[in-house]
């Protein structure tokens, strides 16, 4: 982040926390694919993906994750919980539709909204964790991992595994899983495209804490959000933002450069026969 961007950021957290310490904003849903409900006391926000069966990162979806992510920023909320109304899955990922025979100005559009969601969620200054409810694979695990905390129900799986797919996942993807896992272990499970149970996840510290049920893990977030009552939220947001910049600085620099990898890499003959003999097997699964 240069000086800047950190002034203008600087400038947005005093104008949101400078007035606004004991008063608690109702936040509304803005997109169709997601619902946002705030908790009137403690001003925490739930934002649940409700692109059913299976919550595919479509553009219509990313676009509503992102709207809502500018809302609750907007609303002064005091924390945003992502969670689905799936029972048995997080995320997919991203829609294997959208880059499978792509019309190539949605792909574009596809990209770079994916792009601004994930700058606008790793980057937000409000405190953010994810309630994992179910499988949690590639973009899912992106979503999970950009947040500060992430608590899951048992016996789903969690990770990125881009490889098993024959893609490879971008840099950005990469830096936010080695946020959060020691750099060996990140290294050896992108390799692999490895897909840890939760109870893996667990032990390696790709989530934080299990639950039983999504209620339990709601309120798990909602208690890693107390842990900051005794600290300032100028303060803690700064160094959060100051603590991710090299992350964020390096895909605001190469978004451009980004997108044209994207775009070559998903147009290659190979890829795309790839693409679908994958996506053969997901549907040859229900029948
Ligand atoms: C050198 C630098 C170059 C840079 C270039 C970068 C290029 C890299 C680009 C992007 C990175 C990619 C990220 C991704 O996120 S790719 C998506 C990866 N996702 C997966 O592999 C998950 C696939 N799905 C599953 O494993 C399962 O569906 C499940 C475990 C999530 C849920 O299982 P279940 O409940 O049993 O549901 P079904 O499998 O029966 O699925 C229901 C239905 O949904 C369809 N579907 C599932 N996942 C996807 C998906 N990701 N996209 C599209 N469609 C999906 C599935 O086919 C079923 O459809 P139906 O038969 O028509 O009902």
């Amino acid at each position: 982040m240069n000086r800047a961007m950190m002034m203008s950021a600087a400038k947005n957290l005093l104008t949101r926390y400078g007035s606004t310490k004991n008063n608690i904003y109702r936040c509304m849903s803005t997109g169709k694919l997601t619902t946002v409900d705030v908790n009137e006391k403690s001003g925490v926000a739930v934002l649940t993906m409700n692109r059913l069966p299976v919550n595919g990162l479509n553009l219509e979806l990313l676009r509503d994750i992102r709207n809502d992510i500018d809302e609750i920023e907007g609303n002064k909320c005091r924390g945003l919980i992502l969670t689905s109304a799936s029972s048995s899955v997080f995320s997919a990922g991203l829609d294997i539709m959208e880059m499978y025979k792509p019309n190539q100005d949605r792909l574009k559009e596809f990209w770079t909204t994916l792009q601004d969601t994930w700058l606008a969620l790793y980057g937000s200054s409000v405190p953010t964790a994810a309630a994992i409810n179910g499988h949690s694979p590639a973009g899912g695990c992106l979503l999970a991992t950009s947040c500060e905390y992430r608590v899951m129900l048992p016996k789903f799986t969690i990770g990125l595994n881009e490889t098993k797919l024959g893609i490879v996942a971008p840099k950005w993807f990469m830096a936010t899983f080695c946020n959060v896992l020691p750099r060996r272990v990140a290294e050896m499970a992108l390799t692999q495209g490895k897909m840890f149970s939760s109870e893996e996840a667990l032990k390696v510290g790709l989530v934080d804490e299990l639950a039983q049920s999504k209620e339990e893990a709601i309120e798990k977030c909602q208690q890693f959000f107390a842990t900051f009552a005794k600290t300032n939220p100028f303060a803690r947001a700064m160094t959060k933002q100051q603590f991710r910049s090299k992350d964020l600085q390096q895909l605001e620099d190469e978004k451009a450069q980004d997108l044209e990898a994207f775009l070559f890499f998903v147009n290659q003959p190979s890829v795309q026969k790839g693409l679908g003999i994958y996506l053969d097997s997901l549907k040859a699964k229900t029948k």
